[in-house]
C-alpha cells in the first residue's frame, strides 16, 4: 500500500481535476511549438529544455547572487530602499505586501538601477552588471524563440508580433533577483499549525513572459484553474516559463497568465532569477486582429502598458489586476 504524507495527502484531496505534470517543452524537438500552445493554453506555464543558455553563465550570476546575499544586512541596505528598482527586504511593492524574502530588482533597458548599487559596491558592481548583462541578453534570446513558436503556432504572422516588443530598444522589462532565507529554525519545529510560511504571494506577473530559474530548492507553485495549488519540483538546469497578463490580452484571453506564489517551508535558502519580458511603455495592449475569428470581440478594453503599469503599482499583490480592464467585469 501506498501512504501519502500528510501534505501529498491533502494536495490530492484539495485536487479535483486530474492534474498529469508540470509541461515539459523540449526547444529543440520539431514539434515544440504545439506543445507550447497547448502548455499556456491550459496552464500559462511550463519547463523548458535545451533552451541554450549557457550553464556555466548561469552559475557565474548565481555566485554573485550568493555574494551579495550573503553581504551584511547594512551592506545590502545601502542599495535600498527599492523605488521599486534596488534592494528590497520582506516589503514586496508599495502597498503592504511583505514575504520571507529579500530581492535586487533592476531595469534592463538603462543603467539606472545599478546607478545606487555601482557607487556603493564600487568594482564589485562592475563585474555583477556583466554578468547580469550577459544572463539577461541570453534569456532574452530564449524568450524570443519561444514567442516566435508560439506565434508561429497560433499562425499568426509576422512571427515577432510578440518578440519585437522585447526586442525593442525601449522594452520595459525587468530583472529580479530573490533570495528566501532558510525558514527560521523554530518553524520547522512547529509543523502543528501545518500553515506555509509565505515567501512571495500569490499573483500574476503584469508582463508578456517571465522567465525563471532557480537553484535546487522547492516551493514554487501554481495554481489551476480549479484553485488548487501544485508544487514544481526545482530544477536547477532547466527554465520555467509564465504567461504574464499582457500576454493574456494579446491572446484575447486563449492564453493564461498563471496564478503563482512561493512557499518558503524550507530548512535550505532558495535563490531564484527571473526575467520579466516587457513592451515600451507606450505600447498599445491588444488582442492581435489576426487571432480574432470571425465577428469576436476584444475581451478587454483598450491600454497601454503605461497605464497598466501604473494601475498595477497602485494594487496588492494577490489583486486581479485585469479584472479593471476586462470588458465583462470578472464574477
Ligand atoms: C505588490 C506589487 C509588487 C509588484 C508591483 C505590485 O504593486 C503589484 C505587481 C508586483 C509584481 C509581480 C511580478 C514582478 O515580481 C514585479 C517586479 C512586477 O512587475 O509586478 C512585481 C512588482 C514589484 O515587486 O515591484
Ligand atoms: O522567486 C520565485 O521563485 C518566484 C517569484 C515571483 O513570482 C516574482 O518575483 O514575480
Ligand atoms: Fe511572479
Amino acid at each position: 500500500m501506498v501512504v501519502l504524507s500528510k501534505p501529498a495527502f491533502d494536495h490530492f484531496k484539495n485536487c479535483t481535476t486530474f492534474f498529469p505534470g508540470i509541461p515539459l517543452v523540449d526547444l529543440s524537438r520539431p514539434d515544440s511549438k504545439t506543445q507550447l500552445v497547448k502548455a499556456c493554453e491550459e496552464f500559462g506555464f511550463f519547463k523548458v529544455v535545451n533552451h541554450g543558455v549557457p550553464i556555466p553563465l548561469i552559475k557565474e550570476l548565481e555566485s554573485e547572487a550568493v555574494r551579495f546575499f550573503s553581504l551584511p544586512h547594512s551592506d545590502k541596505a545601502k542599495a535600498g530602499p527599492p523605488d521599486p528598482f534596488g534592494y528590497g527586504d520582506k516589503r514586496i511593492g508599495p502597498n503592504g505586501d511583505v514575504g520571507w524574502v529579500e530581492y535586487l530588482l533592476l531595469t534592463t533597458n538603462t543603467h539606472s538601477g545599478y546607478q545606487k548599487f555601482a557607487s556603493i559596491f564600487g568594482e564589485a558592481a562592475e563585474n555583477f552588471r556583466r554578468v547580469v548583462n550577459e544572463y539577461v541578453l541570453a534569456v532574452r534570446r530564449m524568450a524570443c524563440e519561444i514567442l516566435e513558436m508560439l506565434a508561429d503556432g497560433l499562425k499568426i504572422q509576422p512571427r515577432n508580433a510578440f518578440s519585437k516588443l522585447l526586442m525593442d530598444e525601449k522594452s520595459d522589462s525587468v530583472f529580479r533577483l530573490n533570495h528566501y532565507p532558510p525558514r527560521p529554525q523554530a518553524q520547522l519545529q512547529d509543523q502543528s499549525n501545518g500553515r506555509n510560511l509565505i515567501g512571495f504571494g500569490e499573483h500574476t506577473d503584469p508582463q508578456i513572459i517571465s522567465v525563471l530559474r532557480s537553484n535546487n530548492t522547492s516551493g514554487l507553485q501554481i495554481s489551476l484553474k480549479d484553485g488548487s495549488w501544485i508544487p514544481v519540483p526545482p530544477d536547477q538546469t532547466s527554465f520555467f516559463i509564465n504567461v504574464g497578463d499582457s500576454l493574456q490580452v494579446m491572446t484575447n484571453g486563449r492564453f493564461k497568465s498563471v496564478r503563482h506564489r512561493v512557499v518558503a517551508n524550507s530548512s535550505k535558502s532558495r535563490l531564484s532569477m527571473i526575467y520579466f519580458g516587457g513592451p515600451p511603455l507606450s505600447e498599445k495592449i491588444a488582442p492581435l486582429a489576426a487571432l480574432m475569428e470571425g465577428e469576436e470581440d476584444s475581451l478587454y478594453k483598450e491600454f497601454t502598458w503605461f497605464e497598466y503599469k501604473n494601475n498595477a503599482y497602485k494594487t496588492r499583490l494577490a489583486d486581479n489586476r485585469l479584472g479593471l480592464f476586462e470588458k465583462i467585469a470578472a464574477s
